[in-house]
């Protein structure tokens, strides 16, 4: 019996088909491929280019994007350092859930703040579960995300109209800790098939495409 939270008297129900056997159905393990960067840094590009690559390679994979997740799940937070905060946390519960089944949960959020990142790390390190977490920091100028600019919401931060936009008028805290850094080499910014290739040896090497 245990408190959790604001939940009192509850228990942990084991079930008798464990992560192990899900994950020799699948002949791969579960981890989590966190994208973080700015705002047009290419997240959601490498999420589909990496899921693309594992889907050919026969890999069950899972897109959690950020602003997908905050026309559902997260549909109640907004920008605000707290919103951002339950966000990541949120998106971390459900990324352990996703992993624990089996996947290769591929999560793309700016995730800014440097406390909620480590406090995500934190959480898919706790005992119950084996920490697989790749971090993979798209570090993309601000200048060449400003002039991608897709969704124009650049252009209407920097007129006012929007308020705490991330790397504008809110802190990107870029990360010392994380396992892939993808830069501009020589100013051109490597193709989604390239970065999606970096992460793919990263989980090879890791050994993580194929059941323990
Ligand atoms: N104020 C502000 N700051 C940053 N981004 C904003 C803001 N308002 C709206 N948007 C849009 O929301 C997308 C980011 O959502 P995330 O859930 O990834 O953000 S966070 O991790 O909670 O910071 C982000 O999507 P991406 O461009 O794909 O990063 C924006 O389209
Ligand atoms: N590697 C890349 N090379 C060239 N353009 C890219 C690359 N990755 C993304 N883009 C372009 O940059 C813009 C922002 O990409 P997107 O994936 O939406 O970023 P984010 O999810 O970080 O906001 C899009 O127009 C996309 O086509």
């Amino acid at each position: 019996m245990s408190t959790v939270g604001n939940s009192t008297n509850i228990f942990w129900h084991e079930c008798p088909v464990g992560k192990v056997d899900r994950q020799k159905l699948l002949n791969q393990q579960g981890c989590v491929v966190w994208i973080t960067g700015l705002s047009g840094s290419g997240k959601s590009t490498l999420a589909c280019s990496l899921g693309r690559t594992l889907h050919s390679r026969g890999k069950l994979s899972y897109v959690l994007d950020g602003d997908n997740l905050r026309h559902g799940l997260n549909k109640n937070l907004g920008f605000s350092p707290e919103d951002r905060t339950e966000n990541i946390r949120r998106v971390g519960e459900v990324a352990k859930l996703f992993a624990d089944a089996g996947l290769i949960c591929i999560a793309s959020l700016i995730s800014p703040y440097c406390k909620d990142r480590d406090a995500c790390r934190a959480l898919l390190s706790e005992n119950f579960f084996e920490a697989r977490l790749c971090y993979v920091f798209l570090n993309m100028p601000l200048e060449l995300c400003e002039e991608r600019d897709p969704k124009g919401l650049y252009k209407l931060a920097r007129a006012g109209k929007i308020k705490g936009f991330t790397g504008i008028d809110d802190p990107y805290e870029p990360p010392s800790n994380c396992e892939i850094e993808i830069t501009q080499k020589d100013g051109i910014c490597p193709t989604p098939n390239e970065m999606a290739g970096q992460v793919v040896s990263y989980l090879e090497d890791k050994g993580y495409l194929e059941a323990q």
